[in-house]
């Protein structure tokens, strides 16, 4: 059992429903979930079964009809608006499938705009950037703006902006969908080692099972509920290693 403060995210009970003409539709139904530092869980499951549900709860996006989210060991569940998006901002990485970079800045000013998004100085958060930029194999781009850059340089971009101020959650949803195959293939061995090596929990939806490896951890999604699934066989043209 995973100590309580390596737990990057905790879901205890989690039901959310919508508004579902005169009644309410369930997307998720009794939903736990944990997810240590170091971690990655695969969530895979047919289109509207309750992933982007799952990973908006868990995003703190949405709040849950019932159930409790701890992010990093803090109790979200009771927090105002403004105390949620604090630990949001603080602790959790999102990685959308499309990067949405802004055109007019360079790989560099991405990820700085960002961290000044959350009151740090721009400057301060240079020397983190830069880091991060190399961490993604981009130290050499870091001054070309969106369009410069290839669909995989971008989405790397992306990952590498998820991390500024060392989020302890990352949650990404479809990173692959916009890239080729090898270039999908390289993203997902990047969040692997992203997440073994700096430690944060990461949940990764993701429709593409061909980038799954044998180790990875998956889970399936079916009618708003979650259970473990074997990932599949390595696939014949890049095993697993
Ligand atoms: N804002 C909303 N209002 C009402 N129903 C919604 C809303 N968002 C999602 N749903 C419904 O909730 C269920 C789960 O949707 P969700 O988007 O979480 O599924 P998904 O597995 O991410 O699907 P996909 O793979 O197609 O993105 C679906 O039945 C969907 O129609």
């Amino acid at each position: 059992m995973t100590a309580p403060e390596m737990r990057a995210l905790e879901l205890r009970g989690v039901t959310l429903t919508y508004p579902d003409g005169a009644g309410r539709l369930t997307a998720l139904d009794d939903v736990s979930m944990t997810v240590a530092r170091g971690e990655l869980v695969a969530v895979v499951g047919p289109s509207g079964s309750g992933k982007s549900s799952l990973l908006a709860v868990a995003a703190t996006l949405i709040r849950p009809d019932t159930g409790r989210v701890r992010i990093d060991g803090h109790e979200v569940t009771g927090l105002s608006r403004a105390g949620t998006s604090v630990v949001r901002r603080a602790r959790i990485g999102l990685i959308f499938q499309q990067p949405n970079l802004i055109e007019s800045l360079t790989a560099l000013e991405q990820l700085t705009v960002t961290a000044s998004l959350s009151g740090r100085p721009r400057v301060s958060a240079t020397p983190e950037a830069l880091e991060l930029l190399d961490a993604v194999g981009l130290s050499s781009v870091a001054g070309r703006r969106p369009g410069q850059l290839s669909g995989g340089q971008r989405q790397r971009v992306n990952i590498a902006r998820a991390l500024i101020g060392g989020p302890s959650l990352l949650l990404v949803d479809e990173p692959t969908s916009a890239l080729d195959h090898e270039r999908g293939h390289v993203v997902m061995d990047l969040i692997r080692s992203i997440t073994r090596e700096r430690g944060v929990g990461t949940v990764l939806v993701t429709h593409d099972t061909g980038h799954l490896r044998p180790d990875d951890q998956v889970v399936e999604c079916l009618d708003g509920r979650l259970r473990p699934r074997r990932a599949p066989a390595p696939d014949p043209v890049h095993g697993s290693a």
